[in-house]
């Protein structure tokens, strides 16, 4: 499917239209179907979308928030993902919505994976919105290069739900959506920032195997058209 790169000035003014564009599509679900579902993402890009998002006038007792991906660490953790969402996005008026963590507090992080499938079932599908990041080694979600689970992860077959990740550059275990969960969503939007992740999309834009940049994944395959925000 193709993708469409949208430029801005700044991170601010991008944080601005991403958050209105997002506002949009899920105000049209709660409208459409009573509710309305995004899937984000951590790391450190999408703090201040985080906080202008929150924000916005959204009948946010109607949406479900949960995230593509999480460290296999509890909540109070510094490198949780949920923290990060608790502390900038559950904020505000958004404070109002439902948000279904990955991480579970499991004796491994394949009964964690299991238990979250189970609760993320519960969110209709596909997504509203997906917000997806990337690392300058073309990860995105915990589609990590050298992944222990990295073909099931991106294998459209593979059914939708959370599985687990560990490699290299992940340092925690981790806990992912599957490829199937992320790549349909009403709004795809893969959400960068400086001009070395520009570099590393063109990289992914050009040819070479989806193992070695796992975005291509989503680039190639998604059904959704994918929304690539930028700012330097
Ligand atoms: O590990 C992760 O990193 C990516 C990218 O993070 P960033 O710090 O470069 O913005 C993120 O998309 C993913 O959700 C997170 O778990």
């Amino acid at each position: 499917m193709a993708s469409t790169l949208h430029s801005f000035a700044s991170a601010a003014d991008l944080a601005d239209s991403l958050a209105d564009k997002v506002a949009t599509t899920l105000s049209a679900a709660i409208a459409a179907r009573g509710a309305a579902s995004i899937a984000v993402s951590g790391g450190s890009t999408p703090k201040v979308f985080f906080q202008v998002l929150s924000t916005h006038d959204i009948a946010w007792d109607k949406v479900t928030i949960t995230l593509v991906d999480e460290r296999f660490v509890p909540a109070d953790n510094a490198r949780s993902n949920h923290l990060l969402v608790d502390a900038n996005l559950l904020q505000n008026k958004a404070k109002a919505a439902r948000f279904v963590p990955l991480y579970q507090p499991a004796a491994s992080v394949e009964e964690a994976a299991r238990l979250a499938t189970v609760k993320s079932a519960e969110i209709g599908i596909p997504f509203d919105v997906v917000i997806l990041g990337m690392g300058g080694d073309g990860h995105t979600a915990s589609f990590f290069p050298g992944g222990s689970n990295l073909a099931e992860a991106l294998d459209a077959s593979t059914p939708r739900g959370i599985i687990t990740m560990e490699a290299e550059g992940a340092g925690e275990p981790r806990l992912t959506f599957t490829f199937s969960s992320l790549q349909d969503a009403a709004l795809l939007v893969l959400h960068i920032e400086g001009e070395g992740k520009k570099d590393v999309l063109a990289k992914a834009e050009g040819s070479g195997d989806e193992a070695e940049m796992p975005i291509r994944a989503i680039l190639r395959r998604a059904t959704s058209p994918v929304e690539i925000y930028w700012a330097p």
